[in-house]
């Protein structure tokens, strides 16, 4: 970097207020002496972590750091890092020292989540893996994620936890997506090569010509360099979730982060999450079967602020399954809301009328109280009340 840029004082600007966030943080900062784990910036970041928790505040962390914590296991028996299998290996040697490392910084339990992108694909598997994070969060857990690197070929090659986290922070319904890196900003092009680029503050829109300006990875252990941060960045816009990239190193940057300032680059979102959401429920393809539902679940559903309860519904049709997304209709048939369903057809029509803590003795199992939750329902337009169906 030129002196220029060294000079140049990145504004520090007020974060939109979030409840739920996911921090991503890369190997760069963990491997920061370009050997094994280090608490060096780990520790501000934890710091962070445990002071939005004290603040009733949800963070979700994407931890990678696996592969360069096996590599300094191996010392110089580590094998090169081109070879796919050998960076598997690394990381799966080095996944525990990974979480050790945060638990050490924690003074909450810290989960492991392994994903892969083909996991959050599948409906059921996408399902259940929120279902495991949502309920880590409400047990006040710290989940760590990480890509289950063993048998994610492709994921690894590309190496993408910042993806990840953008999908991460779709699947848990965060407010905002913080991307700790070794820089504090996206600049106009890649600092490192280009002696005229500087930092943005704010980004409206990833159009073409920003994604444009990010170049690879500046080192040996980190893999996606700027160009997977802005597709983060652009993939959460779209599910309307903001992102805000900083520095990691900069502690001070850190803790203004933990009082709601940022100095970094803000991506803004465009559109609301559950704006985002219910665009993609009405206008996704045709609903794979029918929930008929009574009057009552009816003027519930209508507020948009209401799940659908078993006691609300009258029957199924169509051969939908879990994650299926369905048409809920009322007794005419008319449709009133279109949402994600937690239980099959043959599920839902056992369920019936039912209780919410008759599920599980009904089917001997439950993925939980609702037939369709709130936050995977849009009522279709015109509809107007609210509170939980039950009957
Ligand atoms: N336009 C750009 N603005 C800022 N950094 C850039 C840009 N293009 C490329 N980079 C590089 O991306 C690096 C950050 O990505 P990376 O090394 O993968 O970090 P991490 O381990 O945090 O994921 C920066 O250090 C910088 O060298
Ligand atoms: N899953 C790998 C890291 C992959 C990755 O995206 O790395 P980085 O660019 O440092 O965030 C690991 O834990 O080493």
């Amino acid at each position: 970097m030129t002196e220029a840029q060294r000079s140049y004082v990145i504004p520090v600007q007020a974060l939109p207020s979030w409840r739920r966030a996911v921090l991503k943080v890369g190997s760069n900062l963990l491997a920061a002496d370009g050997g094994g784990l280090t608490p060096r910036y780990a520790t501000a970041l934890a710091e962070f972590i445990q002071a939005s928790h004290a603040a009733g505040r949800e963070v979700v962390l994407v931890s990678s750091g696996a592969v360069a914590a096996g590599r300094a296991q191996l010392r110089a028996h580590a094998p090169a890092s081109g070879d796919l299998a050998a960076r598997q290996a690394l990381a799966a040697l080095g996944q525990a020292p990974m979480i050790a490392l945060w638990q050490s910084l924690s003074p909450r339990p810290v989960a492991q989540v392994l994903l892969t992108h083909d996991d959050l694909r599948h409906r059921r598997r996408y399902l259940n893996a929120r279902a495991t994070l949502r309920e880590l969060l409400s047990l006040g857990v710290l989940p760590v994620v990480n890509e289950n690197d063993t048998v994610a070929v492709d994921e690894l090659k590309l190496g993408d936890n910042d993806n990840l986290a953008a999908i991460v922070a779709a699947l848990v319904d965060a407010d905002l997506l913080l991307i700790a890196s070794d820089i504090d900003a996206l600049y106009t092009a890649d600092p490192r090569r280009d002696p005229n680029a500087i930092p943005l503050d704010r980004v409206e829109s990833l159009t073409a010509e920003v994604l444009a300006m990010a170049g690879g990875s500046g080192s040996e252990v980190g893999t996606g360099g700027m160009r997977t941060k802005l597709e983060a960045a652009s993939k959460a816009a779209a599910a309307g979730i903001p992102t805000a990239l900083f520095s990691g190193r900069d502690s001070s940057t850190v803790v203004a982060l933990g009082q709601g300032q940022l100095r970094g680059t803000f991506f803004a979102a465009g559109r609301t999450r559950m704006q985002a959401r219910k665009y993609w429920l009405r206008h996704a393809p045709a609903a794979a079967g029918h929930i008929r539902v009574d009057d009552g679940a009816v003027r519930a559903l209508a507020g948009g602020k209401a799940s659908l309860l078993p006691g609300g519904v009258l029957d199924a049709s169509g051969e939908f399954h879990r994650g299926d997304l369905v048409e809920i209709v009322e007794a005419s048939g008319r449709p009133v809301a279109r949402g994600l369903t937690q239980y099959g057809a043959g599920e839902v029509k056992r369920l019936a009328g039912r209780h919410s803590r008759d599920i599980d003795a009904v089917l001997g199992y439950s993925y939980g109280a609702e037939i369709v939750h709130r936050d995977d329902l849009a009522s279709m337009a015109g509809f107007e009340t609210a509170g939980d169906i039950e009957t």
